[in-house]
């Protein structure tokens, strides 16, 4: 069974169709890729799933529970969570204390009926252990605001794993980066667990061909294609259509 099911989904701003009949799936460890020009529908389609918007038509199930009629924010109770193109953080705040409002806010939520027995220590060492694992441990004590703009989105993607999501969406996690971080970034995503299936909007052909199993083409809000690496890569009317041969190529050097 797919892990995350999106099926016939249809959404229009006041008569502007901007999402038609589109489908796609996320298999569990699936790190499936959604690229296309701007314009394409990509976000409004990630607003969809998570339910910052609703849907016209189509359905929207994980494991075969159907969302879409779930207010967002309980979303993440089923497993689900997302970063967004502009960053979501609470800036006088440092490093360390929003990772550690993240893992709390996770642990009350599930455990709210057992909040005695959590530990603050425990949730502390949660903390650290994601900040080391993110490089972020010598920024612990910098407020979010003295980072650089890469660093914040670097934060950002930390919190969402904080959370210990089945599924990620990361909205364009490597725009407005440095190359150096844009690499940092590429190979922490790689290193993630596979238990968290992911679903990635993604310009850079780079970091598009180094994490994608899969990758769903999206023009003027339809699926144009979708297949393995090789196959979007080779494919002919992809190449001519979308990226007039410049990106794919650069990411095949
Ligand atoms: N709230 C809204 N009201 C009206 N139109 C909207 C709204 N949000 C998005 N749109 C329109 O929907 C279309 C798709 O926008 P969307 O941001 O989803 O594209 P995208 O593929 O994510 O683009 P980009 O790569 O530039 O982020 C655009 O024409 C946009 O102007």
């Amino acid at each position: 069974m797919s892990l995350l099911k999106v099926e016939g989904l249809s959404k229009s701003f006041k008569g502007l169709q901007v999402l038609k009949n589109v489908s796609l799936e996320v298999e569990p460890e699936e790190r499936h890729i959604i690229i296309g020009p701007n314009g394409a529908g990509k976000t409004t389609l990630f607003n969809c799933i998570t339910g910052v918007l609703p849907i016209n038509e189509g359905t929207v199930s994980i494991q075969g529970k159907m969302i879409a009629d779930l207010p967002s924010h309980t979303r993440v109770s089923e497993g689900m969570s997302r970063t967004f193109q502009k960053n979501n953080l609470f800036g006088k705040l440092t490093v360390e204390e929003n990772v550690h409002l993240a893992v709390t806010a996770r642990k009350s939520y599930r455990f709210k009926l057992f909040k005695s027995l959590l530990s603050y220590k425990d949730m502390q060492q949660e903390s650290q252990d994601l900040l080391k694992e993110w490089d972020l441990w010598e920024r612990r004590n910098q407020t979010v605001d003295e980072l650089s703009y890469g660093e914040q989105r670097l934060v950002e993607i930390m919190l969402a794993i904080a959370t210990k999501p089945t599924i990620l969406l990361l909205d364009e996690p490597t725009s407005g980066m440095s190359p150096a971080e844009t690499i940092q970034t590429t190979k922490l995503i790689q290193k993630l667990p596979r238990t968290i299936s992911l679903l990635v909007i993604e310009h850079d052909m780079e970091v598009v061909f180094s994490i994608a199993d899969r990758i769903t083409v999206l023009h003027h809000g339809e699926v144009f294609l979708s297949g393995k690496p090789e196959e979007i890569r080779n494919d002919q009317r992809v190449k001519d259509i979308y990226f007039g041969g410049g990106a794919l190529q650069r990411a095949e050097a």
